[in-house]
């Protein structure tokens, strides 16, 4: 089949603006404030520049050293604002100006395609043509919390748009996948971010220096910006209004005027229906949630407890905030798009998109830390983000711990099954899968070289620091930034290695924190570093010299790179970090001084660069000596290890992460795509079937199938509905209903006894007891169980060593059960358990030792529930008159498949059995249908016995891996 073909924007020649068209990414410059020029119609939207890394292929790696710059929307956009006019965005006029022909002018305006940038033709690099069956659109949406402007509001005017600070990778990506170099088209979803109002009057920013050592001020030009200034000036009490027409003009600001199309989501309190005017009050409470709550906890912090109201508000606006999300994607949203989410903030996203397009195609990326489940569950809202999670078909984190973090919390808190691989939730496989992030490689490294305002910066910082090893640090204000560790380590290593007094200057930069949990804990760090600075310099200091020079600012990004190329000594020192750009930006900046990274192995970029000095931060003394060593490392050694770390840098970009997320997830896609995963029970067929049918079989399993599986075994037990819903079928004369279980006699009597029209069937086949009947019948009489007591010492001996497993002694078989002891260990225990059986009792005996739902059971290998099941389709007879002309056969775990298998090898018309496994569609089965869990089945049953709630189990089939929103 041929490859789906994406819309085909770069023939485009109309002069209208066509609002799906992206293929004309504009170089995102630091500060845009871009009139939408009336008259001045230009395809795409508006003028554009075209990203100098249209040559680059999408199939990484490519040369670092001819590759050039990818566009940058933001390229590290923690800079402060410049503002100048070279940041400006060319305007139209600008654009014409050096055009030497006619055509020339009509290509840079975007009026005729530029051949040489048009997108790559796809059959050869889009990796989409490898999946034809998933009908791709050819376009993604990402979803990020925010667009990545700072927003400014003065109404009847053109909206101020200033470069946000923080995730340059992340908006970078975006970027590329804008760009005429990816196969993509793009669309990004955000909200606004908190809207500044412009009043004229307001002052400007009286930002002033304020580095703590009070000694040098690298360069008076740039603007430091105070910590406290970072955040946004409070709204005025009644709030900012705004208009429709104003709303409107920031929507075709947005549209027109970046990398690509940016779609904003409005986060209101109120809305003035009449004169369609909205009220934005507290604008901050959207990311309190995710903030105070998720950051913290994702970050291995606890929060005291909180007042009761006051977190169910945070939760409800967190909800409501995807919820309106969701809106939003699904207005744009066609059919094989590909739906990119991204972090903390929209972890309910998508389940609340699946609940509304079941079939929708979702990638989520976590950027921050995944805690482990000892510290996850204490969050109260657990089950419900992971259940949000969970909607994704593949979920990608930072580094494999993480990963493992999740899929264990989602087995230890929701009872899934999951390996390292992913996650069989609500019938469907949700991928895991780790892409640690890179940066946008090629362009930091022409910003950082090819500037001559950068070249005399790096000469002025060095006449500065002459004489002096630099060790550099740059980190956001926050303490899992570990940045006091930082200053205790180096205060220790000034002690332990006087010989470098004079010598070694620590240059830090401490950066506004992009995130808001709690300000007590912003000026506690402030005052810590401070009270160190203090400290150091005053102890190992004089007048000429401050070891410690402490920036509490951003950097201007010419100062920041030069700082970076200077620099003897990259330190990290995080104590928490998903991944940490700082250090990958400087390999990049050290492609000539070749410095040694000293990294931290709590950030998740320790295990990306593997060659970096790793240190644990909390050892002080050893961040000392790794100091001192690093210091000590010879010009052969330090390019030895810079040579591998710039390498990984330069190849595992943010080109190649976005490429690598989108190809992997298109793979799992594919494979569980539904045409290879067992369909859903076709209820309509069934129906018509029994309706036709004259002598009908019902073969149901019990644990798993008809009630859910529960800690305790004896438990278990059927409600009312499963025993009325069991009578009702089985008192119809035409209809044989039999319970084929791996429980014992005395089990099923007690519960299911008393329906006399019921057959039984007790441990896995043992023993029956047919309809209208008090007796049950051995069927292993004559068995040998000298077995019995060699098994029962095997599961002795992981009973004691397994705290929680118990055994169960029936009859016949023997189970031994790890449904309370600790999921992953008793799960370990029962397959080392499973291996010792194999090898001694099932070599010696005819048994057979058989995984289970949380449990092992071993029983005569003869007697199964597939000679049940042969046994009772034979009882009608074999001629055509005879034979049942509906069987329903229903069943959940490995014991059940040999009644799958003996229904597959009987002579039965296949339209006449309905083979049907409950749980996920991913799953390893011989039946041909399924269901998602044990209600499902009721519900099934139901519609046979003619009751109106059976259409239920239609809806189940529908909202597959969605979150029931009652449970939010
Ligand atoms: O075959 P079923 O009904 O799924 O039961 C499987 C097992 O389920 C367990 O819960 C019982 O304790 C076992 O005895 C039983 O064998």
């Amino acid at each position: 089949m041929a490859p789906p073909t994406p819309p085909s924007r770069s023939t485009q020649t109309s002069p209208e603006p066509d609002p799906h068209d992206d293929a004309h990414p504009a170089l995102h410059p630091s500060v845009t404030s871009v009139p939408v020029t009336p008259g001045v119609h230009l395809a795409g939207g508006s003028a554009y520049i075209e990203p100098e890394d249209t040559r680059e292929k999408s199939s990484l790696p490519f040369d670092p050293e001819t590759a050039t710059p990818g566009p940058s929307w933001n390229a590290n956009s923690y800079f402060a604002p410049k503002g100048g006019e070279k940041d400006r965005p060319s305007s139209p006029t600008e654009v014409a100006k050096g055009a030497k022909s006619g055509e020339e002018l009509l290509r840079r305006l975007s009026i005729i395609p530029d051949p040489s940038k048009q997108k790559h033709d796809l059959a050869d690099v889009d990796p989409r043509a490898a999946h034809p069956g998933l009908n791709l659109s050819g376009r993604v949406i990402s979803a990020n919390f925010t667009v990545p402007y700072s927003i400014g509001y003065s109404p009847g005017n053109d909206w101020e748009l200033n470069s946000r600070r923080g995730t340059s990778a992340l908006f970078d990506s975006f970027s590329y996948l804008a760009s005429a170099s990816s196969p993509w088209n793009h669309v990004l979803v955000g909200w606004t971010g908190e809207i500044q109002e412009l009043p004229s009057a307001r002052p400007p920013s009286s930002a002033s220096f304020r580095a703590t050592t009070g000694h040098v001020q690298p360069n008076k030009a740039a603007a430091p910006i105070p910590v406290d200034a970072s955040k946004p000036p409070p709204p005025p009490p009644e709030g900012i209004r705004i208009g429709r027409k104003d709303r409107d003009r920031l929507e075709q600001q947005l549209e027109r005027d970046h990398g690509g199309k940016v779609v904003p989501v409005w986060l209101v309190d109120e809305k003035d229906e009449k004169t369609d005017t909205v009220l934005l009050k507290d604008q901050s409470r959207w990311r309190r949630y995710a903030e105070y709550e998720l950051y913290t906890l994702f970050h291995y912090k606890v929060n005291a407890p909180a007042d009761g109201r006051a977190a169910r508000t945070s939760w409800a606006n967190y909800y409501r905030m995807n919820k309106l999300f969701a809106d939003r994607i699904l207005e744009l949203y066609q059919p094989g798009d590909i739906i990119f989410i991204h972090d903390f903030y929209l972890l309910l996203l998508p389940s609340l998109l699946r609940h509304r397009l079941p079939n929708i195609y979702i990638g989520f990326f976590l950027h921050v830390p995944f805690p482990s489940s000892e510290f996850y569950r204490c969050l109260s809202r657990r089950k419900e983000i992971l259940e949000g999670l969970l909607g994704a078909n593949m979920i990608g984190f930072q580094s494999y711990s993480y990963s493992r973090h999740f899929s264990s919390c989602c087995t230890r808190i929701l009872g899934f099954d999951s390996s390292v691989a992913g996650v069989d939730a609500y019938g469907a496989h949700v991928a895991v899968d780790v892409f640690p992030i890179g940066i946008n490689a090629a362009a930091t490294q022409k910003q950082a070289y090819g500037d001559p305002v950068i070249e005399e910066k790096v000469k002025a910082i060095r006449e500065l620091y002459a004489n002096k090893r630099i060790i550099v640090g740059r980190d956001r204000l926050d303490s899992v930034r570990g940045v006091a560790q930082k200053l205790q380590a180096f205060e220790i290593f000034l002690e332990k290695y006087p010989e470098w007094h004079g010598k070694v200057v620590l240059v830090q930069v401490t950066s506004p924190s992009s995130v808001q949990p709690d300000k007590n804990e912003d000026n506690r760090v402030v005052n810590k570093i401070s009270d160190l600075v203090a400290r150091i310099n005053g102890t190992y200091g004089s007048l000429a010299y401050a070891p410690v020079q402490h920036f509490p600012q951003y950097l201007d990004k010419e100062e920041y790179f030069a700082l970076l190329r200077d620099a003897d000594i990259g330190l990290i020192t995080s104590v928490r970090d998903g991944m940490n750009t700082t250090s990958l930006e400087y390999v990049i900046c050290q492609k000539e001084n070749q410095g040694p990274l000293i990294l931290s192995e709590f950030s998740g970029t320790a295990g990306f660069l593997a060659e970096a000095v790793h240190i644990n931060p909390w050892d002080l003394g050893g961040v000392a000596d790794a100091i001192n060593q690093a210091l000590q490392m010879t010009p052969e050694e330090r390019k030895e290890q810079h040579t591998k770390l710039y390498k990984h840098v330069i190849e595992n970009n943010v080109q190649a992460w976005t490429n690598n997320f989108l190809k992997r997830l298109m793979t799992n896609l594919s494979s569980f795509d539904q045409s290879f995963a067992t369909p859903s029970l076709d209820l309509t067929r069934m129906l018509a079937q029994y309706k036709k049918a004259k002598r009908r079989l019902f073969m149901f399993d019990y644990d798993g199938t008809l009630t859910p599986i529960v800690k305790d075994p004896q438990a278990a037990i059927p409600s009312d509905r499963v025993i009325r819903t069991l009578k009702t079928l089985a008192s119809d004369p035409a209809n044989a209903v039999w319970i084929i279980s791996g429980r014992d006699q005395a089990f099923l009597d007690e519960w299911m006894g008393h329906i006399t029209e019921l057959g039984l069937s007790a441990e896995h086949g043992s023993f029956m007891r047919h309809p209208r009947s008090d007796e049950w019948e051995n069927l292993t009489e004559k068995t040998d169980m000298s077995w019995q007591s060699e098994v029962i010492d095997i599961f002795q001996h992981y009973t004691e060593k397994t705290q929680g497993s118990f055994i169960e002694r029936k009859k016949i078989a023997l189970t031994w059960h790890y449904r309370r002891a600790d999921p992953e260990y008793g799960l370990f225990q029962a397959r080392e358990c499973q291996k010792q059986l194999e090898k001694t009792v099932g070599k010696k005996y005819e048994v057979e030792v058989m995984t289970g739902k949380a449990n092992l059971e071993v029983r005569p290998r003869f007697v199964n529930k597939g000679e049940i099941a042969k046994r009772l389709v034979q009882a009608y007879g074999e001629g055509p008159d005879e034979a049942p002309d509906f069987v329903l056969c229903l069943g959940d775990d490995f014991t059940d498949e040999d009644m799958f298998r003996a229904l597959r090898q009987s002579n039965l018309p296949n339209e006449h059995v309905f083979a049907v496994t409950v749980g996920a569609s991913s799953k390893q089965t011989l039946a041909s249908s399924h269901l998602v869990e044990p209600k499902d089945v009721i519900s099934a049953i139901s519609l046979l016995n003619g009751k109106s709630d059976a259409g239920n189990v239609g809806a189940v089939a529908v909202v597959e891996g969605s979150i029931p929103e009652s449970r939010l």
